[in-house]
């Protein structure tokens, strides 16, 4: 008895133990060489890292970013897509202007083009899961975005979901552009984008790139959020993930995204930290 609960004391130590190394490198702006310990073997268990460094980090969530799991690197859970907070210092308001978005210097750096859901009422805490058309139902806004995605570890997104969900989603802030309005009313197809990183197009695509589109991503984020605990609540931020792709950017570099018929967001990387 007294062994198993030595056991699960050591295995709870080895979780906080990963989540205070990538919440300190984040604190610094530092990077990281490796995986700070053992890589959790499922996503539930990556959940409870992130868990542990959102409890760590001294900052409200505002919201989540939704990414994309292939298929290959899927768990038992069957998950197709993964959560990481959105903080509430780490939000940026485009301003028309080119915005500094901090990266890791030395990690992973990326911009990504993305459709962002706000919730408009709290979810129903007790559902845990949501069709497309269920989660379009809830009253909510959509808004154009840039998700900052980066993270001290350079390997987060070669090394997989476990370890970006360990490492708050591989997610370091999100800009928020203007409405879409009546977004209920539109079809994927009518959203379009176009990323340039130093006036080079890098990407282009929309919404059509989400796999199964805007509202099952949406659906899923219902989902996962309120299965662990965490029930979507009016005012909270969902980022859809990425509709032009994962574009690389380093310090220094530009990026320009444009949301046709929407606007553009611009924006220039710097150190994090
Ligand atoms: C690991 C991050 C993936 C995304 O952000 C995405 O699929 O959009």
């Amino acid at each position: 008895m007294s062994n198993e609960h030595g056991k699960q004391d050591l295995q709870d130590q080895g979780l906080g133990e990963i989540a205070r190394h990538f919440v300190s490198a984040r604190q610094h702006g530092q990077s990281l060489p490796d995986f700070p310990g053992n890589i959790p073997g499922d996503l539930v268990t990556a959940y409870q890292v992130q868990d542990q460094a959102i409890a760590l980090w001294d900052d409200q969530v505002v919201g989540w970013k939704v990414g994309y799991i292939a298929a290959e690197r899927r768990d038992g859970s069957g998950d197709d897509r993964l959560l990481g907070p959105i903080f509430s210092r780490q939000l940026w308001n485009a301003t028309g202007g080119t915005l500094e978005i901090p990266v890791f210097v030395g990690g992973f750096g990326a911009v990504e083009a993305e459709y962002v859901i706000q919730l408009q009422e709290d979810a129903p805490a007790h559902k845990l899961h949501w069709t497309p058309e269920e989660a379009e139902a809830l009253a909510a806004k959509l808004f154009i975005g840039v998700e900052v995605a980066s993270s001290p570890l350079a390997t987060i997104n070669k090394l997989g979901p476990r370890v970006v969900v360990s490492d708050f989603g591989n997610n370091n802030g999100l800009v928020l552009g203007p409405e879409i309005p009546d977004w209920t009313t539109l079809d994927d197809a009518d959203l379009r984008a176009e990323t340039r990183i130093e006036g080079v197009v890098v990407g282009t695509g929309g919404a059509t790139l989400l796999p199964g589109g805007l509202r099952t991503a949406y659906a899923f984020a219902l989902g996962r959020s309120a299965q662990r605990g965490r029930p979507l609540k009016a005012g909270d931020l969902i980022a859809s993930g990425n509709a032009t792709g994962i574009h690389d950017i380093a310090v220094g570099q530009e990026a320009l995204i444009r949301f046709v018929g929407y606007g553009d967001i611009t924006c220039k990387a710097i150190a994090a930290g």
